[in-house]
């Protein structure tokens, strides 16, 4: 397992999905095991998420792990850190208060403000989804071609164009600790396929988390099942659904 880069997606991968963003718990288990795995892996573990870093730095503190968030737009890797400035994309800091109005009277729905992104959930009112779905669209065609949309679990985000996991997980491998080694990332939604996609082609190893359709080479049934596999891995070095 020496050889190996891992890449782990957050929500639907290492944490169980919830109603609301905020309500996320992470397992008292996770933390000692991923880092455990760090150890092991010679630093090259890292979480790539659609969440921002500093939501992922509090969820795993005092553990720090090394990070992309908002779908690629900043990561981390030791202490080199690039963050994305809401001020640089004063467009869209004014429609996340257009879309924030517009759900006012949409019980239910969700914005999460992510600074350089935003989300629309619509988890707490599906019979909503359509409205949502339609309004998260003129909005990001309203923003133009520097902004795109992402679609999630019950969400749809709209982001600065350009990020995306794949291009973020090229980004670790050509930096140490990563370079050289053979990329395994789990993930489990529409944003991770991309990632999937790359660690494919560079021969390494992509992991689905739950159903759905997926180019991923293999499948987990759940998040606590990822965990105990990651266990194990900390515990013996054998990642057991390829032995390698
Ligand atoms: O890339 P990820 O780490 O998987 O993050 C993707 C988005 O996940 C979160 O939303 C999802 O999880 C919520 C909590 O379980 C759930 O309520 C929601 O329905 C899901 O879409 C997060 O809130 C987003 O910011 C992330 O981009």
């Amino acid at each position: 397992m020496d050889h190996c880069a891992l890449f782990l997606d957050f929500d639907g991968t290492l944490v169980d999905i919830v109603e609301r963003p905020e309500a996320v718990a992470i397992d008292p288990a996770l933390p000692p095991i991923l880092t455990c795995l760090q150890e092991q892996l010679n630093g090259a573990l890292a979480i790539i998420s659609g969440r921002p870093i500093t939501f992922l730095d509090r969820a795993f503190a005092p553990c720090r792990f090394d990070s992309a968030g908002l779908h690629g737009l900043e990561h981390r890797i030791g202490d080199k850190i690039f963050l994305c400035d809401p001020n640089d994309h004063p467009d869209l800091r004014d429609m996340v208060r257009r879309l924030q109005d517009a759900v006012l009277s949409k019980p239910g729905l969700l914005i999460e403000d992510k600074g350089c992104s935003v989300a629309l959930h619509w988890r707490l009112a599906p019979h909503e989804k359509d409205f949502a779905r339609a309004t998260a669209q003129a909005a990001v065609e309203a923003l133009g071609a520097q902004y795109r949309i992402q679609y999630g679990k019950a969400v749809a985000e709209i982001a600065p164009s350009g990020a995306g996991k794949g291009s973020i997980i090229e980004q670790f491998l050509q930096q140490s600790p990563y370079r050289g080694r053979r990329p395994v990332f789990v993930g489990d939604d529409l944003t991770d396929e991309n990632g999937f996609k790359v660690v494919n082609i560079r021969g390494g190893l992509s992991v689905r988390v739950g159903a759905g359709e997926t180019v991923a080479a293999q499948r987990v049934g759940t998040p606590s099942d990822l965990r105990h596999l990651l266990s194990v891995w900390a515990r013996t070095g054998t990642l057991s659904f390829d032995g390698r």
